[in-house]
Parts: structure tokens; C-alpha cells; sequence
């Protein structure tokens, strides 16, 4: 069997073909959705979610098209090898786990001869007594004082979707305690954190797989001092999460606890972990921490079971390749109409650009052009005030609606015009995935409204603990689906060390003059030359 490779396979000649269809005035999506049974056509149901993805720019060969691409690559199996713990991130020779961290079932997941769930499960275990002996005063800062701020220090998939989560679930947290994130290395992401918290009732939970990123170490340094510098022993105040072996493992030996997280889930996976199950068990109580994991596991469940006619992150999976690959959208937006999901595009962003931002394949092959979405979004309907304009006039782009039927809040919501908020939220969001798809002409071309922009709807019931697990499994599946269809790895990340390595050799220029005023950047090329006479003069002169 030759091996697949996506831009050579004779369906990727076909769908080409179909694209050419699918741009003519037949194909416009006023046409495509007045189809009969449209919506049951191309929608789908599974995991607790709703799927629309009638205002896709599909049709029925399209989607047969893309259900044999999806034989072609072999995906069905590839998604389940990975579940069974396979080293499906094969640049690295990892496993890819992340789904095992959520499942209660009783079946093992094996990694060298490692029963990875047993490892995952241990952590919970260690994470449940310590969060509640932490809300009940038990374990407190070194004054003897409760704590009443937690302060993830992580950056990129370490804190991303912990703060994903935080933000979706904000309505249930222990008011008793606040949730901060120190990522950045930039002072004022510091300045703005340690302005808020009072030291003697902080808890801060550092969170590095590798335990070398530098924004993170800096930021566990300058915590260290300033706790130091008003007496406290920040041991007492720090807990650790990271992979076993690395720097952080050993600890100082004092930290309050520390809790370890694996080589075989990255890190842009990681919220079911010990990445978010710490500060989010601290924050909500194991709990609902244990409910968004259960919620996470149905989708799971679902992608793992159902076929791939309704498989929800299959069927978006498809969409997206489509979009990207054959229609030539180089981005979706991802806009939730719920003001609890307004961190998730910034999660997203990074779980689906870090996984799929690829240009060759997973067998070193360079692909005929790159793989990979570009991600951004708003919530709703803020973002009908910031780039819809653009959206219903400028350049298309694919949009993720994301809906939900019933609000955490019971907050009277009067009847302004006859409606609630929470219909005035949805009369915005149809209205706007109608619109962009129907358009309206004009004899005033400033008023005229191409439409033919393509967007899907997913739909949850509430924004309970298990329907935010729900949603973050379906990206993550989709995320996944998309790179087995391109044949990538979706697992690696080498793109982000070059410039790594680039600022470890300014830094150490930096570091020269700090010792010696006469150092002079000699060896420094002019352009960076400038900048770094600029930093240090602190004038544009
Ligand atoms: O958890 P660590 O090792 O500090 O890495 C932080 C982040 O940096 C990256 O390695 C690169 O962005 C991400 O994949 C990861 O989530």
C-alpha cells in the first residue's frame, strides 16, 4: 500500500475539482441552504453537542469526497492507535495520552510497559486531598494563614487552557479564592499579579512540563526574591507541576507539594492533567474538576465510537481541511456567543496553530503548501463590533459559532423590545450566520452584501462543568483529525525553538554589558545592534 500523502492522493485532485464547482454561482450558499432538509442533512448530534454545518460551502459530493479522504488517511485508525497509547508523535517517539487522563474506564493505557492511566489516576489522587485541605484551612502559607490566591506561573499550553476553563466556569468558584496568571516575562504581568495578592495567603503553582522556559523559571526566580523580600520562605507558598526528571522534579524538598505531569501529553493538551487539574480543583474544587473531565471523556467517547458520518471533530476536521486546503480560507474565526467562553479562541489558537502550523509530513515529506488555520476570535456579539465588518464586506474567512441554550446565571433579564438577553444573544448569533451566508444585494455597492461566507453553529445545552469538557475534547479531536488528514505530526513543536535559541544569544550580550558597562555589542548584527543601544540608553535616540 503506497503511502498516503495528502496533496498527491487522487482525491486531492478530486475535491480540487469540486472546489472549481463549489465557486460557481450555482454553488452560492443562498442556493446550498434552501435545499431540502438542508439542516438534517448537514448537521450532527453526539457527545452532549449540536453540529450545524449547513452553512458550510458543502454538498453532498463534497462530503463523500472528504468521508473517502478520510479512509485514504486512514484516520479512523490512527485516532484509535493513539488512544491505545501508540508513539504517534513520531519525531519524538511519544505517545500521545492526553484523552487517558480523563478516562474512567478500567481498561490500562500502556507506554513502555507503563500503565500511563494508573500514573495519571496516582496524580488525581494527590491532587483531591490537597486541594481540599487547602479550602479547609488545613494547609495554609507560612504565617498560618489560609490561602485566598492561587497564581498559575506557566506560560503556553501551561496555563492556556486552565485559564480557558477558569474564565468558563468563573460562576462556579470558591469566592473565598482568586485565580491569577503570571506568564509573561514582561514586568508588568508580574507588577500587575503581585499588586492584587497579599503574599502571606498566595499559593503559586508553577507549571513547566520541561522546567526550562525561561519566562517561567525568571518568573519563579523573582517570585522567590519578593517573597523572600518580605519574609515569607516561598517554599511554603509554591507548589510544582512537572514532568517527572525534569529540573523542578527534585524541588527544594519543602514545596508545599508537587505534582507530576508526562512526557506522553503535551502541553497544548494538558487541562486534563495536573496542568489544570491542580489550580482548577484549588479554584472550583476537584469536584467540578472531576465533572469537566467526565464531559471531556463523552466527547471522547464519541470521537473514539462513532462513524464518521456522525462524528462531530471528524465532520470539522473535514470542514477545516476543506476550507483551508481546497477553498482557500487561510483562517477561521472562533466566535462564542457566550461571554464565559471568551478565553477560549486564545486556547484554541495555541492547541490548533502549535499542533497543525506544519510543512511537512509526518514521514518528513515537505507538503505542496503548508498545513494549518490560522485561529483568532472574539466572543459574541462583542465581535460584531470589532471585525464583522470585515467579515460580511472584506476578505471571507470560516466562522465557529458556538451557542448555548440555557445561561449559568438565573439573573432576571427583563424584557427590552419584547426579549430576554439570552434571546437577543441568539437573535444575534443566527442572524449573523444567516447573513453571512445569504448576503443581500444592493445598487449601492457599499451596501452590498456578497454573502457565501461560510460558518458552522455548535450548540450546547449549558455551560455546566461537563459541557465545557465536552467542547475542549471536540477541538482537541478535530485539532487531531485535521493532521492525520494532512499527514502531519500534530504533536511536535520544533518551530518554536529557533527563536529560542535566537534570544539566548541576545540574552547573553545583555548579560555581558550588565557586568561590563564597555561592552559594546560588536558582535551583534547593526539592526539588533540598535535595538539593544536603544533598550539600554532607554531612548529612541
Ligand atoms: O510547560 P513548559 O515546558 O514550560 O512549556 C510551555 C509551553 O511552551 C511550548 O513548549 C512552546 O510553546 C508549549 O508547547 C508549552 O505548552
Amino acid at each position: 500500500m503506497t503511502k498516503y500523502r495528502f496533496h498527491h492522493d487522487p482525491l486531492h485532485r478530486r475535491l480540487l475539482e469540486q472546489a472549481g464547482r463549489m465557486n460557481g454561482p450555482d454553488c452560492h450558499l443562498e442556493r446550498l441552504v434552501a435545499a431540502d432538509r438542508r439542516l438534517d442533512a448537514f448537521s450532527a448530534m453526539g457527545g452532549g453537542v449540536f453540529y450545524d454545518f449547513s452553512r458550510q460551502r458543502v454538498d453532498e459530493s463534497v462530503m463523500d469526497l472528504l468521508f473517502e479522504l478520510t479512509e485514504a488517511a486512514d484516520v479512523g485508525r490512527q485516532f484509535a492507535a493513539m488512544a491505545a497509547g501508540e508513539k504517534v508523535n513520531v519525531t519524538e517517539n511519544r505517545a500521545a495520552l492526553h484523552m487517558a487522563a480523563r478516562s474512567f474506564s478500567s481498561s490500562p493505557a500502556m507506554v513502555d510497559g507503563r500503565d500511563a492511566k494508573a500514573e495519571l489516576q496516582d496524580v488525581l489522587e494527590q491532587i483531591r486531598p490537597f486541594s481540599k485541605a487547602v479550602h479547609q484551612g488545613e494547609i495554609t502559607g507560612s504565617t498560618g494563614q489560609a490561602f485566598s490566591h492561587v497564581v498559575v506561573v506557566g506560560i503556553g499550553g501551561s496555563y492556556l487552557g486552565t485559564e480557558f476553563v477558569a474564565c468558563a466556569l468563573e460562576a462556579f468558584a470558591d469566592k473565598n479564592l482568586s485565580l491569577d496568571f503570571l506568564a509573561n516575562v514582561d514586568i508588568h504581568n508580574f507588577s500587575s499579579v503581585w499588586s492584587r495578592i497579599v503574599p502571606e495567603k498566595t499559593l503559586w503553582v508553577v507549571i513547566s512540563k520541561s522546567y526550562t522556559t525561561v519566562e517561567t523559571m525568571a518568573n519563579e526566580d523573582l517570585i522567590r526574591r519578593h517573597m523572600q523580600a518580605v519574609g515569607l520562605n516561598p517554599a511554603w507558598h509554591m507548589v510544582t507541576v512537572t514532568s517527572k526528571g525534569s529540573p523542578g522534579d527534585q524541588g527544594t524538598g519543602q514545596e508545599l507539594a508537587a505534582f507530576h505531569m508526562f512526557d506522553f501529553i503535551g502541553g497544548r493538551y494538558s487541562v486534563t492533567s495536573a496542568v489544570g487539574g491542580v489550580p482548577l480543583s484549588l479554584y472550583l474544587g476537584y469536584e467540578r474538576f472531576e465533572r469537566f473531565l467526565k464531559g471531556a471523556e463523552e466527547m471522547d467517547r464519541h470521537a473514539l465510537e462513532a462513524p464518521p458520518k456522525d462524528n462531530l471533530p471528524l465532520i470539522a476536521a473535514l470542514i477545516g481541511v476543506w476550507n483551508a486546503s481546497f477553498l482557500g480560507y487561510p483562517q477561521t474565526a472562533i466566535v462564542p456567543y457566550a461571554f464565559p467562553l471568551r478565553k477560549l479562541a486564545a486556547h484554541i489558537q495555541q492547541l490548533n496553530m502549535e499542533s497543525n502550523g506544519k510543512s511537512v509530513d509526518a514521514a518528513g515529506n515537505k507538503l505542496d503548501e503548508p498545513a494549518g488555520t490560522m485561529i483568532f476570535g472574539e466572543p459574541g456579539t462583542n465581535a460584531q463590533h470589532s471585525f464583522f465588518q470585515l467579515a460580511h464586506q472584506g476578505k471571507a474567512f470560516p466562522i465557529d459559532f458556538i451557542g448555548v441554550l440555557n445561561p449559568q446565571t438565573q439573573l432576571d433579564e427583563g424584557r427590552f423590545k419584547g426579549v430576554g438577553h439570552q434571546q437577543e444573544l441568539w437573535a444575534n448569533l443566527l442572524a449573523q450566520s444567516t447573513a453571512l451566508a445569504m448576503g443581500k444585494p444592493s445598487d449601492d455597492p457599499a451596501r452590498s452584501f456578497s454573502g457565501n461566507r461560510p460558518s458552522s453553529t455548535i450548540v450546547v445545552e449549558d455551560l455546566e462543568p461537563e459541557s465545557v469538557g465536552r467542547l475542549l475534547a471536540f477541538y482537541e479531536a478535530k485539532t487531531i483529525f485535521e493532521a492525520f488528514v494532512w499527514g502531519i505530526n500534530p504533536f511536535d513543536q520544533f518551530g518554536v525553538e529557533l527563536g529560542k535559541v535566537t534570544a539566548g544569544k541576545l540574552r547573553t550580550e545583555m548579560a555581558a554589558r550588565n557586568r561590563d558597562e564597555a561592552h559594546d555589542f560588536s558582535e551583534v548584527d547593526p539592526i539588533n545592534r540598535r535595538y539593544l543601544q536603544m533598550l539600554f540608553n532607554g531612548r529612541l535616540d
